[in-house]
């Protein structure tokens, strides 16, 4: 293949990179493309080393690609999904990127040339930058998309579908590995009086604090969610009635002990709570744990609020809920 063929106008104007090695990986042209982006010459590289002129190239598995594509005399490739970038080129964009190298799709070709003369390969560089930020964005999106729907709107703790949903899962997994497991139900005391108070908006801002105030005393493993409008869950997997009652004491007295300011003004509150341990036996759903947490939930309003309740074995009805 003449090398003026090599450097013919449109392989110069070309928006693609094509860089031609020989058999030993010699560079015997590349366009202007490479010289731009990879701030080289022709001339000073020509006959030198693909691996020496391009540091980081990822060696080893390159020439395995090279070496196929000379013996099979088929066509290799590489995208930037399996691989982001081969050359170490920077993008020219001004654009916000996890990255500051030009993602790339290659294309490696054998050269037709004479029988006696040297086999050459040619690399084709697509740059593919713009798909890889598109699919970037793509990709966080779908992340905040996924978590708002996990996510209560106000209090950012999780929102009662997805925390119901967390619910049967932790209860199929301890029937199953015969795990204890452990239900909190609380509720904001005189909530409604609160709001005639501070307004709807110190209503909206005790929740928000008060629900990131309970996140930070709980294990990451605890799973926080707002079961209604002041009412709340943790489920606590692998805790026995014992241990959620001890977490829900700690928080009941934390809460109480809590002044949130709002507006200048120091708003404190405190909560009842109802604590319930799963049984594991046959046909007990999610729904009978949160009616067992609940009933202890009401014994707390009734006997007085700011106090925690345990479900006791054997209740079956609620109390009458407290004025
Ligand atoms: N600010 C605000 N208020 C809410 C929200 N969701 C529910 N509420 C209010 O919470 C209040 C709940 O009142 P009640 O069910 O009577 O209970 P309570 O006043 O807390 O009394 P007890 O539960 O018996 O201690 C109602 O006034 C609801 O409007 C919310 O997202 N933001």
């Amino acid at each position: 293949m003449s090398h003026a063929m090599l450097s013919s106008p449109i392989l110069a104007a070309l928006n693609s990179g094509v860089i031609v090695v020989d058999d030993e990986y010699n560079i015997q042209y590349l366009n202007a493309f490479i010289e731009r982006h990879g701030n080289l010459q022709l001339a000073g590289v020509l006959g030198k080393s693909l691996f020496s002129v391009f540091a980081d190239l990822p060696e080893a598995w390159l020439k395995r690609k090279l070496m196929s594509v000379l013996d099979l005399k088929t066509p290799a490739f590489s995208s930037w999904e399996q691989r982001q970038y081969i050359f170490k080129l920077p993008h020219l964009r001004p654009i916000t990127s996890s990255s500051q190298y030009m993602a790339q799709n290659c294309t490696m070709l054998p050269l037709e040339t004479g029988q006696h003369e040297q086999p050459l390969i040619c690399i084709l560089i697509e740059d593919a930058t713009d798909a890889f930020v598109y699919q970037q964005h793509l990709s966080r999106t779908l992340i905040e998309l996924e978590k708002a729907n996990r996510q209560d709107g106000l209090t950012k703790v999780q929102n009662r579908r997805y925390w119901e949903e967390q619910l049967k899962q932790e209860i199929h997994r301890a029937q199953r590995y015969q795990h204890s497991l452990s239900l909190i139900l609380f509720d904001l005391d005189k909530f409604k009086d609160l709001n005639d108070k501070y307004g709807h908006l110190g209503g909206d801002f005790v929740l928000v604090e008060l629900s990131s105030f309970i996140s930070s005393l709980l294990r990451d493993s605890d799973l926080f969610g707002r079961y209604g409008g002041e009412e709340f869950g943790i489920i606590l997997p692998d805790t026995g009635l014992d241990g959620a009652e001890e977490v829900a004491e700690r928080i009941c007295r934390a809460v109480a002990d809590y002044p949130m300011l709002f507006n200048q003004q120091t708003i404190r509150t405190t909560l009842s709570i109802g604590v319930a341990e799963f049984v594991p036996k046959q046909h007990f759903l999610h729904d009978d744990l949160i009616r067992c947490a609940d009933m202890a939930l009401y014994n707390a309003k009734r006997s007085g609020r700011n106090r925690v309740c345990c479900y006791q074995a054997g209740e079956t009805d609620y109390h009458k809920k407290a004025n």
